[in-house]
């Protein structure tokens, strides 16, 4: 059999080496506290690309510091972000992999001093601080910050962007019911609360013409809140927005209780490639070579996103080309070990 986990994966003006992804996972070192770059970012990032991981994603990284989940989030909102971020960029493509970036904003969601913003003035739960409903000032500046991360990001040499749009952050907050009231035209009807990611979309591609993705929460859990059928809407809509994958994610947008299990959410990935004719990304609980081998060889989703699998095990594609007796090339160096 050949494997199509180890095949090269062409996406516009970018061939990634496998189709395996590591996953955006913050993580929350920036001990800084602007947003730059340290060394366990270079560590990290780095030793997942000498793994032989076709794409490397790095975490989700704040466009507004005000957007930022932690005070320790990565950052893209100032110039001075670009150098730390090219030399991450060269850190990982010098050991072969291709490398992309989430814009992020935290939305409700974020924990930093001073205001926070939201669709509505509604907070997460009952812990969390209640948001200021945004301005069309407000939103108007958020759709310029992650135009301005997107050229950042091109500056600094990344092949992807994925704008963050799941997890109950800005943009999933306007995009789903439950978090967003508002009665202008951001809020209301389906087109209405698409409208941010519509915006965003559209003014990060005045920067940026390379592959372009938007990570979703494809299901609310919540009896008033979405389901993958309203995100075949929105990737269909995406798609004629110019969107290239859409990684599917699920939750987060309201305390729920989400039902895990292998592969959970490989379903949403599979309805949102065959309902919306798009290529799509799957994430969650994916471990094993041959369970990304089978999700590619049904055509249920394109991309395989690895995260917690590459905490356990930098090396994961080494573990799988063995699952799946591929011969994997070691980097020149680890020749004599792999
Ligand atoms: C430490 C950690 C940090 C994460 N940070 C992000 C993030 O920055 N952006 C994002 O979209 N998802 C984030 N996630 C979610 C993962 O990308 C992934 O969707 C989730 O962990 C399920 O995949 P897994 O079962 O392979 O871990 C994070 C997960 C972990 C474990």
């Amino acid at each position: 059999m050949d494997s199509l986990l180890f095949s090269p994966y062409q996406i516009k003006n970018v061939t990634l080496k496998n189709r395996i992804v590591m996953a955006p996972m913050c993580m929350y070192s920036a001990h800084n506290q602007d947003g730059f770059i340290e060394n366990w970012h270079r560590t990290h990032y780095t030793t997942r690309a000498v793994g032989q991981v076709g794409l490397i994603m790095v975490e989700a990284t704040a466009v507004q510091p005000e957007g930022r989940i932690s005070a320790e989030d990565l950052g893209i909102w100032k110039d001075e972000h670009i150098e730390g971020l090219s030399e991450l960029v060269s850190l990982m493509k010098e050991n072969g992999a291709a490398t992309a970036i989430q814009l992020a904003h935290a939305g409700r969601k974020a924990t930093v001093e001073g205001e926070i913003h939201a669709p509505s003035a509604i907070p997460f739960d009952e812990k969390s601080k209640t948001p200021k409903e945004m301005t069309l000032e407000d939103i108007q500046a958020t759709v310029e910050s992650f135009k301005q991360g997107a050229r950042r990001a091109k500056e600094a040499g990344f092949d992807i962007i994925e704008i963050h749009g799941a997890h109950g952050y800005l943009i999933n907050e306007f995009l789903s019911p439950l978090s967003n009231h508002r009665t202008d035209e951001y809020g209301g009807s389906a087109e209405n609360r698409y409208r941010l990611l519509k915006e965003v979309i559209k003014a990060v591609q005045t920067e940026w013409d390379g592959p372009l993705f938007v990570r979703v929460s494809a299901n609310d859990y919540h009896p008033e809140g979405l389901n993958v059928e309203d995100y075949v809407q929105f990737s269909k809509w995406m798609k004629e927005d110019g969107i290239d994958l859409v990684d599917v994610s699920s939750g987060a947008v309201v305390p729920a209780k989400i039902p895990v299990y292998p592969g959970y959410q490989v379903p949403l990935a599979e309805k949102i490639k065959a309902g919306a004719n798009i290529e799509t990304g799957a994430v969650g609980l994916i471990t094993t070579g041959r369970q990304a081998e089978e999700i590619l060889q049904n055509k249920r989703a394109d991309l395989i996103f690895i995260a917690r699998e590459l905490l356990r095990d930098p090396y994961f594609p080494r573990t799988a080309a063995k699952e799946l007796r591929v011969e994997l090339d070691a980097p020149v160096q680890y020749d004599r070990g792999w």
